[in-house]
C-alpha cells in the first residue's frame, strides 16, 4: 500500500479548505499539487488549502515561532500563495483544537500577514484579530460588462477592491476576474467585493477571489467591506473613540466585524471540520511535474 498523507476538509461560511496537517513540513506541496488537491472533480475540492506546519519548521514562519507555535501556510485553489485568509484562520484554529494541539480559549496563529490572535470555545463561533486595514489613497474602478463602479482599495494583508452596487446580480456570473483599473494598483492581483446595503450597519456581498474565483465567503473581504462601508458612512472609530460593528452577509452565511478605536479589526464567524481521510502519496507525486 502506498504512503498515505492525512487530510481534513473544513469550511468557514462555506469558504472551504483542504487541510493538510504536516507539523514538520515534510509534504511537498507544489502549486500543481495544491491545484490538484483543490480540484472539485479530480481531487478533494476546495477554495484553498491550509498547510498546518509548526512555525519553527517553516522558513517563512521561523521568526514568529516564539509567539505562535503554528503557521498557517495558506494556498489559493489555483496553487498560488496568499498573505492571509480570514475564514481559513478560524478553520485552522478549530483543527488545532480538535487535534488536541491547543486548548479552548486564546491562541496565536502565524500567517504571512503576521501573527493573528484567535479565541475559540469548544464549539460555536471563532473570533480572529485581523489586524488593521490599510486604505491607500485613490479609488479604483471595477467593470462588469457595460457597468463600472468606483471601488475602495483596502488592504487586509491581502488586496481588495470594494464596489458598492445597487444589486448583487449586477456583478454578473463572475466566472472571470472582473477588470480593475488601474492595473498598477494591484500588481499581484486583487480580490473584488460587490456590496449592497441590507440595513443599518448591515451589508451583503459577493466576491471574486484572487486565485479561487467566486467563493461563498471571504473573511478578509468581509473585513475590507466593513471598513469601506464605515468610511462611506462617515464612521471611523479612531475618530469617534467608539468601536463600530457591521454585520456582513455572505452567500455562505454571516460574519460579524468590529473595528476598534485602535484600528484593530475583529471578525467572528463559524468554523466547521466536515471530514478527514488520506491522500494517496503516489497520486500526489504524479501531480507534481
Ligand atoms: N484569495 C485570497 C486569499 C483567501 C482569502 C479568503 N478566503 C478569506 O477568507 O480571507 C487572496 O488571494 O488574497
Amino acid at each position: 500500500m502506498s504512503t498515505r498523507i492525512a487530510f481534513l476538509k473544513g469550511h468557514g461560511t462555506e469558504n472551504d479548505f483542504v487541510i493538510v496537517p504536516d507539523p514538520e513540513n515534510t509534504v511537498d506541496l507544489s502549486p500543481a499539487a495544491v491545484a490538484a488537491l483543490c480540484d472539485r472533480r479530480a481531487g478533494i475540492g476546495g477554495d484553498g488549502l491550509l498547510h498546518v506546519v509548526r512555525s519553527a519548521a517553516h522558513p517563512e514562519a521561523r521568526s514568529m515561532a516564539a509567539e505562535a507555535e503554528w503557521f498557517m501556510d495558506y494556498r489559493n485553489g489555483d496553487g498560488s500563495v496568499a498573505e492571509m485568509c480570514g475564514n481559513g484562520v478560524r478553520v485552522f484554529a478549530r483543527h488545532l483544537q480538535r487535534a488536541g494541539h491547543v486548548a479552548e480559549g486564546d491562541l496565536k496563529v502565524a500567517t504571512r500577514a503576521g501573527v493573528k490572535s484567535v479565541h475559540l470555545d469548544k464549539e460555536g463561533d471563532v473570533t480572529v484579530g485581523m489586524g488593521r486595514a490599510l486604505l491607500p489613497e485613490g479609488d479604483v474602478t471595477v467593470t462588469v460588462g457595460e457597468r463600472s463602479w468606483p471601488a475602495r482599495n483596502v488592504n487586509m494583508g491581502n488586496p481588495h477592491a470594494v464596489a458598492f452596487v445597487a444589486d448583487l446580480d449586477h456583478a454578473g456570473h463572475l466566472y472571470d476576474p472582473p477588470p480593475v483599473a488601474p492595473l498598477s494598483a494591484y500588481p499581484d492581483g486583487v480580490n473584488v467585493e460587490f456590496v449592497v446595503d441590507r440595513g443599518l450597519r448591515h451589508v451583503a456581498l459577493r466576491v471574486h477571489e484572487r486565485g479561487s474565483g467566486e467563493t461563498r465567503s471571504c473573511g478578509t473581504g468581509a473585513c475590507a467591506v466593513a471598513v469601506a462601508t464605515a468610511r462611506r458612512d462617515g464612521v471611523d472609530p479612531a475618530v469617534t473613540g467608539v468601536p463600530a460593528t457591521y454585520t456582513v452577509d455572505v452567500p455562505g452565511g454571516r460574519l460579524v466585524i468590529t473595528e476598534h478605536p485602535d484600528g484593530e479589526i475583529e471578525m467572528t464567524g463559524p468554523a466547521v471540520i466536515v471530514a478527514e481521510g488520506h491522500i494517496d502519496a503516489e497520486w500526489l507525486e504524479t501531480m507534481t511535474p
